[in-house]
């Protein structure tokens, strides 16, 4: 169907509750995990997303057999392994596509997969994925851009990542479950999202041990069973919205969310001078009658400022008085939102991956997404404007955030998708 844009008018103040969907980038490797028992899975908390549809595509033409069950829960299950093949149509779509080579690995004993290609926001490269598989036992050859892998025995050893990598670590996690193999993985990452997953796969009988500190050892387990699980909330969605509510200066009750996982974010809002009162399970976020102040934002990984809100971040400090400098070294060309942001009269000027913020009022205007995340600054931008935004690229805001119009309008913001008008209701 036709994607009509998202109008969104602006100058309102937020006010009531909004519960965080659950974690798309949580989620997506899990349900890609869950193949790696022959058993059925019930998982809990899947957001309905564009990024979802996409996983559940390439699942199941591995072998996957899906039904939803509830308005966030999926049942997966996978008998059999029917391809060993993650092809260019699904891979080039969705990067995190990657991560069925290690599920593949582990289940199969061989894969090829595309190689993911650049994105929006520049090139991202996979060297640590393939190089923790090869110290591990596996062989991979490239080929016509795909990577051809095949293990013999179980994997084995140590692999020391050469920088901190959410999926390259998801992907070696997988690649090891299954088997008679002791891996060790250093320098690992210790962002949520590997810490779910490796809550998840523990819950099937996995041996991993050492979740959320930077070494982690994985004991090959011989067989998986089916079970139950809940994906934890999206800590990026969530940090979208509290950035809304400073944005428009308003009062916005969080539900849904783990304060402990948006300390960051609490922290560079908190200095602004934004209140922020966590609970268990919510965040209250008070910008209300505040007078915010400018400040400096480096992006890194977990625990650290995230990237996948250094867009939202921008467009914010975009609307605040004096000069923010924000920086994002994890992705340095993340900067599609800049070009947008000026057409809503943002003064912003890049240098490699900074960018020198001189803050104030932004008007309305038409303009595009080109990636998720500089969709999110879109409409943060938009919400501070007095006139109607439009903005088009939704396609790229549906892989990140459910219903997001009905869920704004919820919170008192004015925006709505007009439906588009079917050729023959025209005739
Ligand atoms: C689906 C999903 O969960 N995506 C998230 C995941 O992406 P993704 O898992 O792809 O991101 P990584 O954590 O791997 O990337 C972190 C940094 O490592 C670099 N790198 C990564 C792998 C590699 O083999 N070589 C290499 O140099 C990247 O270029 C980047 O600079 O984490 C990113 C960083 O938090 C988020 O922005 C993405 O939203
Ligand atoms: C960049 C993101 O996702 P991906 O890694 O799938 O591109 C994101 O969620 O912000």
């Amino acid at each position: 169907m036709q994607l009509t844009p998202l109008h969104l008018q602006g100058g309102r103040e937020l006010s009531g509750e909004i519960a965080a969907q659950p974690s798309k980038n949580a989620a997506l490797p899990i349900i890609v995990a869950s193949l790696l028992s022959s058993e059925p899975v019930t998982l809990h908390g899947v957001p309905r997303l564009s990024d979802v549809y996409t996983i559940l595509d390439l699942a199941h033409h591995v072998g996957t057999r899906h039904a939803w069950v509830g308005p966030n829960s999926l049942t997966l299950h996978t008998p059999e392994i029917l391809n060993t093949d993650a092809p260019y149509a699904l891979v080039s779509k969705m990067r995190a596509s990657f991560i069925m080579m290690g599920a593949l690995i582990a289940r199969a004993g061989q894969a090829t997969v595309s190689m993911p290609g650049g994105c929006a926001f520049g090139y991202r490269p996979v060297d640590q994925h393939v190089k923790a598989f090869r110290a591990l036992g596996v062989q991979v050859e490239e080929e016509g851009g795909n990577f051809d892998a095949r293990r013999e025995g179980s994997l084995k050893g140590t692999f020391v990542f050469e920088l901190l990598t959410v999926g390259g670590t998801q992907n070696a996690i997988l690649a090891a479950v299954l088997g008679g193999g002791v891996v060790t993985l250093e320098n690992a990452s210790i962002d949520t999202d590997v810490v779910d997953l490796i809550g998840f796969l523990n819950s099937l009988g996995a041996d991993i041990r050492g979740a959320g500190t930077n070494t982690l050892t994985i004991h090959g387990v011989q067989a998986l069973r089916g079970g139950e699980y809940r994906v934890i909330p999206d800590r990026i969605e969530a940090g979208t919205f509290m950035i809304a509510a400073a944005a428009t200066r308003s009062r916005l009750v969080l539900t849904n969310v783990r304060p402990d996982h948006l300390r960051a974010i609490s922290a560079k809002l908190t200095e602004m001078g934004v209140d922020i009162l966590e609970t268990e399970g919510s965040l209250i976020v008070d910008a209300r009658d505040r007078e915010l102040k400018p400040v400096n934002v480096t992006t890194q990984s977990f625990p650290g400022f995230p990237t996948d809100v250094q867009p939202q971040m921008s467009a914010l400090l975009a609307t605040i008085p004096g000069t923010s400098v924000v920086q994002d070294p994890v992705y340095p060309d993340r900067l599609t939102h800049v070009a947008e942001l000026h057409r809503m009269g943002a003064n912003i000027t890049v240098s490699g991956y900074t960018q020198v913020i001189q803050g104030g009022p932004l008007h309305a205007a038409p303009v595009k997404a080109a990636d998720l995340r500089a969709g999110a600054a879109l409409f943060i931008a938009a919400l501070t404007t007095e006139g109607e935004t439009v903005i088009d690229g939704v396609q790229y805001l549906n892989r990140g955030y459910e219903r997001l119009a009905e869920r704004l309008r919820s919170v008192g913001a004015n925006a709505w998708q007009p439906q588009p008008v079917l050729a023959s209701a025209m005739d």
